[in-house]
């Protein structure tokens, strides 16, 4: 697959590492407007680098745009004479409706947005996907990219906001639940190394066995919970300080800051 990523910033930063260690590319070309930063994607055969969206947007067919929310309806502006019928669009931009994209490009173009997180760095991208009435044809073309770097869910545009939330956000939310997990593995007398590694496999454990299972996570922590035990007391303790209901507000509250993003861009 030709791809192009425009604007490789943090998330496309991660999208490009995810395309380079799973094969899934025949050129990437990268863009921003400072290279400095991606430098270290220099040398890799197929890879190249470049400050001009046109040029990249010629050579590909798949284009994925990683520009912050500002900077998108410009980009868009300055690479519309250049979008043919081989191009499939893909954004992901926070907030930006496939409305709002086709205001500027017209309804002729194949318009995917998707909602990926960092994770696709490694393989592990928890990515939502939507499309214009012309990207039902080519929406399978995004689920094998997106499945070859983790999982991917179609989804209605109207679910796009809490995706950014559950998915994007999330990774930021249970890296903080991993950190918060090791403070209290060293408190208990683990150094920090060890912590850490106690809390990360032991998160990757609890995932694995949902993805595996299929089962509710109440289901398991029965298996957990011995009666009088030791894990009830702890999971009670934190239900009392709020842990449940913190996320949830938490979760909230993201998915209302994405209304006043969008207000902001208008
Ligand atoms: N970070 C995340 O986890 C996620 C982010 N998103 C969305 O992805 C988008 C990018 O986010 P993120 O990666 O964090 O942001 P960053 O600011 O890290 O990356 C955006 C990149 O765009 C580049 N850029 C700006 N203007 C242009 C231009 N005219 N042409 C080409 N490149 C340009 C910038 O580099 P330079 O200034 O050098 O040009 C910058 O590196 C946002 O819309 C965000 O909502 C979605 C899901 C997850
Ligand atoms: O924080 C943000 O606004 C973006 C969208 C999801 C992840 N990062």
């Amino acid at each position: 697959m030709k791809i192009a990523i425009i604007g490789t910033g943090n998330l496309g930063k991660s999208i490009a590492k995810g395309l380079i260690i799973n094969n899934a590319i025949t050129s990437l070309y990268l863009t921003k407007r400072n290279l400095e930063s991606i430098s270290e994607f220099e040398g890799y055969k197929n890879v190249f680098l470049t400050t001009q969206n046109t040029e990249a947007i010629q050579q590909s067919d798949i284009l994925i745009f990683a520009v912050q929310p500002a900077h998108f309806e410009n980009i868009l502006k300055e690479i519309k004479p250049h979008l043919t019928n081989k191009h499939v669009l893909i954004s992901t931009i926070t907030g930006f409706s496939i409305r709002r994209i086709e205001d500027v490009i017209g309804m002729d173009t194949f318009i995917i947005r998707a909602m990926p997180n960092t994770a696709i760095a490694v393989g592990k991208s928890m990515t939502c996907l939507c499309s214009n009435e012309l990207g039902k044809e080519r929406i399978k073309i995004a689920e094998a990219i997106f499945n070859r770097l983790g999982h991917s869910m179609t989804i209605p545009e109207a679910q796009m906001q809490a995706a950014t939330v559950v998915c994007a956000s999330g990774i930021a939310f249970w890296m903080r639940l991993i950190r918060a997990t090791t403070q209290a593995a060293i408190q208990l007398g683990f150094d920090a190394k060890e912590a850490q590694e106690l809390a990360m496999f032991t998160c990757d454990g609890a995932a694995n066995l949902l993805i595996a299972n299929g089962n509710h996570p109440e289901e398991e922590i029965d298996k957990v919970t011995t009666p009088k035990g030791c894990t009830i007391e702890g999971l009670n303790e934190m239900e009392h300080k709020g842990l449940s209901s913190s996320l949830i507000h938490g979760m909230v509250a993201s998915f209302n800051k994405i209304n006043v993003i969008k207000k902001e861009q208008l």
